[in-house]
């Protein structure tokens, strides 16, 4: 199983998490790779067997707008049958990006390898369990 985490963190908090998920897949058995946004495009989709895409809220409980969310919708037109997971951390809200980043994931066909994981601001204890979690569902 070759899996990619792509992820975008302003302050690094999403990247603690995407540490926790690349973890989480290689300990299932995964061939990982690890890329920030900038360097991952729509290209590279087709590569990997699953993925696991992670993104603050940011703007008004939206996706990361100048790197994310220009590489995230070029990917869209693939994700249909590609098994994929979401992460990200948020500050004030209630999770809104999540659950509308959810939707959007589904209405592309992608197969979703379980809840999108969000934790406010750094991660604790349960959010890293989430993303190890999350990490091994993309691994099987
Ligand atoms: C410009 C900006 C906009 C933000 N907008 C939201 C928001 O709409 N809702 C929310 O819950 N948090 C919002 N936040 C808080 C971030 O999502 C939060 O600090 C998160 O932990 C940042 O993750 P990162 O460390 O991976 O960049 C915003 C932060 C910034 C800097």
């Amino acid at each position: 199983m070759k899996t990619a985490v792509v992820y975008w963190s302003g302050t690094g908090n999403t990247e603690a998490m995407a540490g926790s998920v690349a973890e989480g897949a290689k300990s299932a058995g995964a061939e990982v790779s690890v890329f920030t946004a900038a360097d991952f495009s729509a290209d590279m989709v087709d590569q990997f067997d699953s993925i696991a895409f992670g993104c603050p809220s940011m703007g008004s409980e939206q996706l990361e707008d100048s790197e994310f969310e220009p590489m995230f919708n070029a990917c869209e037109a693939k994700l249909s049958g590609k098994k994929v997971g979401l992460f990200g951390s948020y500050g004030w809200g209630d999770g809104e990006w999540m659950r509308n980043w959810e939707e959007q994931c589904i209405a592309d066909g992608a197969v979703m390898a379980g809840e999108g994981v969000i934790c406010n601001e750094a991660p604790d204890d349960t959010a890293t369990e989430q993303c190890v979690a999350l990490g091994k569902a993309l691994a099987s």
